[in-house]
């Protein structure tokens, strides 16, 4: 089984586990689901600010420990005050070392849109999602099909979140693409083998209708990449490694901004 199997399957339990738990029924009495989602979209047009999604990630399966310490009430404000446009949290145990109350804590110091990170197979995740306060939910063609990401986009847009639909090569492009999605990131890592190319991003750029707003993920780590994808229409930039790596992420992101700044607008 490659990793995302691997994943999918414990998935499957997992969430069969939560749903005996903490029934729908009680998810849907929590404070989230009286409050208007952030729009994730908007935040990514801005033009006051450069399009970064900040990760907050303690682990991975490609890198193993990236950092046990960070604490995400320091890191998460600290990222929306250095000028990210967006936070992603992971919140997937067993492969990224999350938790829900990792996004609930970014949730509750932070007025910003928020992307739930994990690998989304069930609506009873995405009610979940909106229970601990995400704007926006990841949807990864790599584990659903076509039929899927329809359905669980739908579900995830009546509950008023946005969908990010994550593809790493164009079949899953082509195969998956629905207008019930407001962007589309391309994952630049190839999660059956870690293996990371910024060309994969350049590829598939010309294939994603302008309507979508496109975000390239992972394995960004320099101001160039990013002016350079600017130039194939990428608004939105998914770094996660490059900040958390560090002892202080919020701190690297801050400097990373300043090599960002140019005195040309963000986009042409
Ligand atoms: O840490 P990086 O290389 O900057 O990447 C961030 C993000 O793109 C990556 O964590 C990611 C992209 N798609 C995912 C799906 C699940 C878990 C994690 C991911």
């Amino acid at each position: 089984m490659n990793i995302l199997e691997q994943i999918t399957a414990f998935k499957r339990q997992e969430v069969a586990e939560r749903k005996a738990l903490y029934p729908v029924k009680l998810l849907e009495q929590t404070i989230y689901f009286e409050t208007q989602p952030v729009s994730f979209r908007k935040y990514l047009l801005r033009q006051d600010l450069h399009g970064i999604i900040a990760e907050f990630k303690r682990k991975s399966p490609s890198l193993g420990i990236i950092n046990a310490h960070a604490s995400v009430e320091r890191t998460t404000i600290g990222y929306m005050q250095a000028g990210a446009s967006a936070l992603s949290v992971l919140t997937d145990a067993q492969f990224f070392g999350g938790k829900n109350d990792d996004l609930k804590i970014a949730r509750k110091f932070n007025f910003c849109p928020i992307l739930r990170k994990d690998f989304i197979i069930d609506e009873y995740q995405i009610i979940e999602a909106k229970s601990i306060g995400a704007d926006v939910i990841l949807l990864i063609a790599g584990i659903l099909q076509a039929d899927e990401v329809n359905k669980l986009a739908a579900f995830a847009k009546s509950l008023g979140l946005e969908i990010l639909l994550e593809v790493h090569d164009r079949e899953e492009l082509e195969r998956t693409l629905t207008d019930q999605v407001d962007a589309i990131g391309v994952n630049n890592r190839n999660l059956k083998d870690f293996s990371v190319s910024i060309n994969t991003s350049k590829e598939l750029a010309a294939l994603i209708p302008d309507k979508f707003v496109k975000v390239s993920e992972s394995g960004i780590s320099k101001a160039e990449t990013i002016l350079d994808l600017r130039t194939y229409g990428y608004r939105g930039f998914l770094m996660g490694e490059a900040f958390m790596k560090t002892s202080r992420p919020e701190k690297a992101l801050a400097s990373f901004i300043e090599t960002l700044k140019t005195d040309k607008p963000i986009f042409a």
